[in-house]
């Protein structure tokens, strides 16, 4: 088993002057596996997704991707190394095509005369953002659509699209199903689904236990910056894991 942890955090620590954020806190990703991870408001959720994306160093652990110790100096060597973050705001341009967003800071160049200018070879990028998005089980982007003319969970589909589109390991997403309807959150699911049997490692970062309990194999749960559980997801109800959350038990079976 554990020859399919792609990434993982080993014993991670990170203090904010003299707030403990993160205390000793481990948790790993396998290939093909959506892991949820969750936590009451300042369990210290957002500060392990920042140090697995690179914007931040840990104190202390180590981070490991493919069993390698990795210490990420910038959210770029992180995203280089084929791990992807999708943070609560998109970071979709409104004013760009859909095109022009899955190529954001990626674009194609065409040589120009004399091999001195590039041009955007925006026929390449739209055909190939096409199909990455389809890859990802998100049919209905109009590629050369500006993304102001979407509803709030079409942009998010495009976002996390962009995101699978682009990760070649692992995929964190946090909080991706936010301010969604109930149909749109299910479509944002299958894509999640999808990356999986794509094979990459899926973190999923959400307050909505209905949508943890639906889609992922284990659940990783953080309490005042420890890792309290981490069980597959079948062992959990929604009781028990609300249990767990908020430290009424410390672990589904109790
Ligand atoms: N930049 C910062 N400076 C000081 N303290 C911080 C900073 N960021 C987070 N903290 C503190 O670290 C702890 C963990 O916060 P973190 O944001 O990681 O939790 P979280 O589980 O993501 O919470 P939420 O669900 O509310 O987003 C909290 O006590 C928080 O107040």
């Amino acid at each position: 088993m554990a020859d399919d942890v792609v990434y993982e955090a080993v014993g991670v620590s990170k203090s904010y002057g003299s707030v403990v954020a993160l205390e000793g806190a481990s948790m790993a990703v396998r290939r093909g596996e959506i892991v949820g991870l969750v936590g009451d408001n300042g369990a210290g959720k957002s500060t392990l997704v920042k140090i697995l994306s690179g914007a931040l160093q840990p104190d202390g652990g180590s981070i490991r991707l493919d069993g390698d110790e990795r210490s990420w100096r910038s959210p770029r060597e992180a995203l280089e190394a084929g791990i992807e973050t999708l943070y609560q705001d998109s970071g979709l341009c409104p004013d760009l095509t859909v095109s022009g967003n899955v190529f954001l800071g990626r674009e194609r160049l065409r040589p120009g005369l004399l091999g001195k200018l590039g041009f955007l070879d925006k026929p390449a990028m739209e055909v190939e953002a096409g199909e990455a998005l389809d890859r990802a089980g998100i049919g209905f982007a109009g590629v050369r659509r500006t993304v102001n003319e979407f509803s709030g969970g079409q942009r998010q589909a495009v976002a996390i699209g962009r995101a699978v589109a682009w990760a070649r390991k692992v995929i964190i997403l946090d909080e991706p199903t936010n301010h969604l309807g109930a149909r749109q959150a299910g479509e944002v699911l299958n894509v999640m689904r999808r990356a999986r049997e794509n094979g990459l490692g899926v973190v999923f970062i959400s307050h909505t236990l209905p949508h943890i309990l639906e889609v992922t194999d284990r659940v990783v749960v953080l309490r005042l910056g420890q890792v309290v559980a981490d069980e597959p997801t079948a062992n959990f109800t929604p009781d028990s894991l609300l249990k767990v959350i908020t430290g009424l038990a410390d672990s589904p079976a109790a």
